[in-house]
């Protein structure tokens, strides 16, 4: 029942037992907390009255200790907090657009569609093994991590028997193949950070946390066991989560209201006019509505389930007496039900809350305004609040953004139900057919080039990094008209499959004596000297810059 249905299940007990009462679940007498106010009354007296715990098969697993020391956890969440810092966020951009784009071109291209958990664990587990590592992973080493992961997390609710066909012994076997990873693959880049200071790769998560070490520590065993358990402990805390809620955003994408979208739509209108089509820190910090758009998605599907607590002393809750060694677990869908902020119903289900009527309960609008704005229990509250929120907000926001401005998204699978524990998922199969939108362009009186807005976005970023002398000198060629024809023929048979701008290059590759001609010997005029214009070398640029022209004046 609890499982099934626990927003029912709870509001039940609270009409009866108040906010806060005593159950029986998973095999224990466990405290349970539904509400807002109670929620924050509790994490606020973390370390005094309540200190966080994991289950002891979790603990093994993952060699989290579920920080309840007051000053060691203060000692650790300083040493990773530069990471989610706004300089660093900015850092992430271009890594984070570029996994987004390469899976949506990918989910593009599949015409029969995509399952959508499938789909959301692929991207959540990809986003925060190369957010956290600083480097991508080939396709065969990431499924064969995401598996070990997803193992050492399925360890949370399983009794602690460590045999190698119990749960417990599968995680710990993952938890040895993900340790064996990191020390042979990614540990000595990172013990040679601290010496050196040089990153190979990209500045990860990871090397803010070591930023705090001192060079000679890099020698000892210790320090290197220390990073092996720091990078697999903060994959474990961004994989299901972010997961979980890519696949909430794509899941809800198709339902949510006209309204929604077509404000979605004018948001990116503005940003693009504003800021061109860079994903940069400018254009996503204009962006209020598609964050309270996924603010929205977050209260009323939670994707964090709740929070699991000690009790330190006896103490009061609730106007109920809370004995020390008590289990607690605060659920953050009543929470959110319970919002005072929200119309209170005498439904079952809250009508704010009801997944089965988006058109009249899915209203972003309410973050934008102080008096309206609810409060999210999802991050959790107190000490412990989510250090990577900062981080999903952008990579939500930036797939609502590339969305909006680049894909339609279709259910392709009919209406389906969403089961919320032990994190949110769709109740049966969900497949996703995702189109790219295309910008059609007529080069001269050639046939018309269809190219999706992915790929006009990479000619768009190309011909911007060329100086604008090299653009305008491109442009004066008149030797060009006969290389467009050419280039826009080939294209145009090949449109449907043009697959980004190696075509471009393997064109001018090509023996095409005439183009080649063109392009070695243009007729200049006089108010663009030869030094002005691109070498041989930047042919791709060049293109890029008449591509883009074209697009514009299209
Ligand atoms: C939708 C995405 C996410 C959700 C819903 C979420 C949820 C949470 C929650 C509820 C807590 C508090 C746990 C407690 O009080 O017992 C937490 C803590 C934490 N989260 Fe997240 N998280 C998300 C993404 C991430 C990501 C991407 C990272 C990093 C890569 C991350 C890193 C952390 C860390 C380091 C803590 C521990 C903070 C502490 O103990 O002081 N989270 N998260």
């Amino acid at each position: 029942m609890f499982g099934a249905d626990p927003l029912k299940w709870s509001r039940e007990r609270i009409a009866r037992h108040g906010p806060v009462f005593q159950s029986h679940l998973l095999g224990q007498p466990i405290v349970i907390v539904g509400d807002l106010v109670n929620w924050q009354k509790a994490l606020n007296a973390e370390f005094k009255s309540v200190a966080m715990n994991f289950p002891e098969s979790f603990r093994k697993a993952s060699g989290q200790t579920g920080t309840a020391d007051k000053d060691t956890h203060a000692f650790q969440r300083k040493a990773i907090s530069k990471a989610f810092e706004p300089e660093a966020m900015a850092g992430y951009l271009p890594f984070m657009e570029q996994i987004l784009r390469r899976y949506l071109d990918l989910w593009a291209s599949q015409s029969a569609g995509v399952d959508l958990v499938a789909a959301g664990r692929k991207l959540g587990f990809e986003f925060a093994a190369a957010l956290v590592l600083g480097k991508e992973l080939d396709e065969a080493t990431r499924d064969s991590l995401s598996v070990h992961f997803s193992n050492v997390i399925n360890s949370f609710f399983t009794i602690p028997v460590d045999l190698p066909f119990t749960p417990l012994g599968k995680a710990m076997a993952s938890r040895k193949s993900i340790q064996d990873w990191i020390c042979r693959h990614v540990l000595l880049d990172y013990l040679d950070y601290v010496k050196t200071g040089k990153i190979v790769g990209r500045r990860g998560i990871i090397h803010s946390f070591l930023d705090g070490a001192n060079p000679p520590d890099a020698q000892s065993p210790a320090f290197a066991q220390k990073i092996a358990d720091a990078v697999q402990g903060t994959i474990i805390a961004g994989n299901d989560t972010t997961s979980t809620g890519m696949i909430s955003l794509l899941g809800m994408w198709p339902q949510f209201p006209q309204h929604v979208k077509d404000k979605l739509r004018e948001e990116q209108d503005v940003v693009r006019s504003r800021f061109g089509e860079e994903l940069s820190c400018k254009a996503m910090a204009a962006m209020p509505y598609a964050l309270a758009t996924v603010k929205e998605v977050m209260r009323i599907l939670p994707t964090s389930s709740g929070v699991w607590r000690d009790a330190l002393e006896d103490f009061e809750l609730g106007g109920k007496l809370i004995r020390k060694g008590s289990s607690m677990m605060m659920l953050t869908h009543p929470a959110h039900a319970s919002d005072p902020k929200l119309p209170a119903s005498q439904f079952e289900v809250p009508e704010h809350m009801d997944l089965r009527n988006l058109e009249d309960c899915f209203r972003p609008e309410r973050w934008l305004k102080d008096s309206t704005r609810p409060a999210l229990a999802v991050w959790g509250m107190g000490p412990h609040t989510c250090q990577g929120m900062p981080l999903f907000y952008q990579e939500a926001k930036m797939l609502l953004a590339i969305l909006t401005r680049s894909y339609t998204v279709q259910n392709v699978s009919g209406p389906f139900e969403w089961k919320l524990l032990p994190l949110p998922s769709p109740k049966s199969p969900v497949t996703l057919t995702i189109h790219a939108h295309c910008f059609k362009v007529t080069l001269l009186d050639t046939q018309p080039v269809l190219f999706t807005s992915a790929q006009a976005c990479h000619i768009q970023r190309i011909a911007a990094s060329v100086p604008a002398a090299s653009g305008q000198a491109f442009l004066a060629l008149p030797g060009w008209l006969r290389f467009h024809r050419a280039l826009t023929s080939r294209v145009g048979v090949a449109a449907d499959e043009f697959a980004g701008f190696g075509d471009f290059a393997d064109y001018i590759d090509d023996d095409d004596d005439e183009v080649e001609q063109q392009y070695s010997a243009p007729s200049l005029s006089p108010k663009h000297p030869a030094s002005t214009l691109p070498s041989k070398g930047k042919q791709d640029s060049w293109i890029a810059i008449e591509l883009y022209s074209c697009m514009l004046a299209a």
